[in-house]
């Protein structure tokens, strides 16, 4: 009797929470016709009765504790049922661009390892690099990409791109992307070159303020089309009125995918009219020059600029069309924001570290005059140490989740001290956090807060405690890539100004999509060398 009470209020108004969950994921959908209110009546309800089926049932506990698995801290929700205090909370916190912090903070407050509701559903939240290496390494074949990870990136790229799929097709197309990853293409300079030399030129005078957040993701959106389609969209000079177009869809597809994907598998179906036309012209701008790759191809036309485009490599396999446009499109989304995220997080510490730019600079002025080689940069100790650590502290892909695709054991974060392994049901996701997993204090000192490029001098030795790449089979394809764009560009600067200067005095926040970026962008000014 007691539970019919509570599911009686509970379903209004967890219909209510949907309606303006919504909302808030489709601005202009505020006038709710009956039929929709009854749609949204029907799915809190349905979320009631997944909610309210798993942890109590007694078998699944029993059948924990039989493999030898410790029961997992629960959060402790005001609203059992949906979770919706903790959607508003996270949904406050990413509208302040706390979202990090938000995670952060639940992991000391709660467990390290616990258990949540979004929105209905339970989540699993771990913190713990054992677990990590489990999910994406020991047992990766258990926790395939599906749940909000996939959501996150199925409107823009379908089912079959590298970055969706999972099993026989995710080999495949790992398969028939590595090649074009091998060192000799990643170390050709001469693309970072060419897109770093107009990115400085578009610096402003000296100590005059202007957003670098803004300069890198244009000079990686140039150079990341450059390498991939052959043709730049050159935004950072004179950018086509369809190149811009293409800047603004893809700005707004990932934005708004990631944002669907947080209202869960509930909500993910609902229309989204404005995100499927981002979608379509997106698709479209990469189809035009496939077409012109293949054309020039029948002609044998030496036409291009670069002597190695990514495209032409992907055609020498003959893939079908929106399949290739599913793998070109998953390049440009891992590449492009996360690169310029890791830059801008650079030389955000850099302009509040006089005595790191100085030391920085001593060491590329060692180098000499001429344009520094891979080799060359790849020995610059202190310039790799500033990026890994801009890298720790603000990992541009700084959330994570996979779903257990059976039931699976993780190693950690069972019974009072978490130490013990922990049964997970099929079905369940888990989701990390590397922002929390790159500041634990036991890792990396009490200053694991601080900007402090020496502590990477030290004996420091860390493995799944750092994952800014991710780790196991799927991890980044473009690491050395995006390692070699940063330090060419952070060298080139460095030789061209010597002092970097912090023009804003606000913490450096950040906005969660599927990767992060910084709203505020990051304002500095440059004293020319
Ligand atoms: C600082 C820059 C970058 C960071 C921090 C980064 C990080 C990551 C992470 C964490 C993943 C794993 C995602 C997951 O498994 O859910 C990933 C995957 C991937 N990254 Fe990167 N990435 C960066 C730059 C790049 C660049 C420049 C490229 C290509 C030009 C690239 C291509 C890929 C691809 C293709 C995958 C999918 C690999 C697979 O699933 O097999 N990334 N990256």
């Amino acid at each position: 009797m007691g539970s019919l009470v509570v599911a009686a209020l509970s379903v209004p108004l967890s219909a209510w929470g949907i309606h303006r969950a919504y909302s808030w994921l489709v601005p202009d959908s505020s006038d709710v016709s009956l039929s929709r209110y009854l749609l949204l009546v029907g799915l809190a309800a349905l979320a009631i009765r997944v909610s309210c089926s798993f942890f109590n049932s007694d078998r699944f506990q029993a059948r924990a504790r039989l493999l030898g698995c410790g029961p997992v801290a629960l959060y402790p929700h005001k609203d059992p049922i949906l979770g919706l205090d903790g959607f508003f909370g996270a949904l406050r916190a990413l509208n302040s661009h706390r979202l990090l912090e938000f995670y952060a903070g639940r992991f000391s407050s709660c467990a390290p390892t616990y258990y949540t509701i979004a929105l209905g559903k339970w989540i699993l939240m771990t913190n713990e690099a054992e677990n990590i290496k489990t999910i994406l390494s020991t047992k990766m074949a258990d926790w395939p990409i599906d749940g909000p990870r996939l959501l996150a990136t199925l409107p823009v790229l379908g089912p079959d791109s590298i970055f969706t799929s999972n099993g026989e097709p995710w080999h495949r197309a790992r398969a028939m992307l590595k090649p074009s990853f091998v060192r000799d293409q990643v170390a050709d300079l001469k693309c970072f070159d060419r897109h770093t030399r107009n990115m400085l030129a578009a610096i402003p005078g000296d100590d005059v303020a202007f957003d670098m957040q803004s300069l890198l993701l244009d000079m990686t959106m140039d150079s990341s089309t450059d390498f991939l389609l052959g043709y730049s969209t050159n935004l950072l000079s004179e950018a086509s009125p369809e190149a811009q177009q293409f800047v603004r869809d893809f700005e707004y597809a990932s934005r708004e995918s990631a944002k669907k994907a947080r209202l869960g598998t509930l909500l993910f179906h609902l229309p989204h009219p404005a995100l499927r036309r981002a979608v379509r012209g997106l698709r479209e701008y990469v189809r035009f020059y496939l077409k012109k790759a293949i054309a020039e191809a029948e002609k044998g036309a030496g036409a291009r600029e670069r002597s190695y485009v990514f495209l032409d490599e992907l055609l020498k396999a003959n893939p079908p069309e929106d399949y290739t446009i599913d793998q070109i499109l998953s390049i440009l989304i891992a590449g492009r924001d996360t690169t310029a995220t890791a830059m801008t997080a650079a030389f955000y510490f850099l302009a509040r570290d006089p005595a790191a730019v100085a030391k920085l600079r001593d060491e590329i002025l060692g180098v000499g005059d001429a344009n520094p080689t891979w080799e060359q940069l790849k020995q610059l100790k202190y310039l790799n140490n500033v990026i890994k650590e801009a890298l720790r502290l603000f990992s541009p892909v700084a959330t994570n989740s996979r779903t257990a695709n059976k039931e699976t054991i993780l190693p950690r974060g069972g019974g009072k001290d978490g130490k013990q392994p922990i049964l997970v049901p099929k079905g369940m996701s888990v989701r990390w956090s590397l922002h929390a997993l790159h500041r634990s204090k036991d890792v990396f000192g009490p200053d694991a807060d601080e900007f402090r490029p020496e502590r990477w001098d030290s004996d420091l030795r860390v493995s799944w405690e750092y994952v800014p790449f991710s780790g196991g089979p799927r991890i980044c394809l473009g690491q050395q890539f995006a390692l070699t764009q940063i330090a060419y560009t952070l060298f080139q600067f460095f030789r061209t100004f010597r002092s970097l200067e912090a023009r804003d005095d606000g913490p450096l926040l950040a906005r969660t999509n599927l990767t992060i970026s910084f709203p505020f962008g990051c304002l500095v000014s440059v004293k020319r060398a």
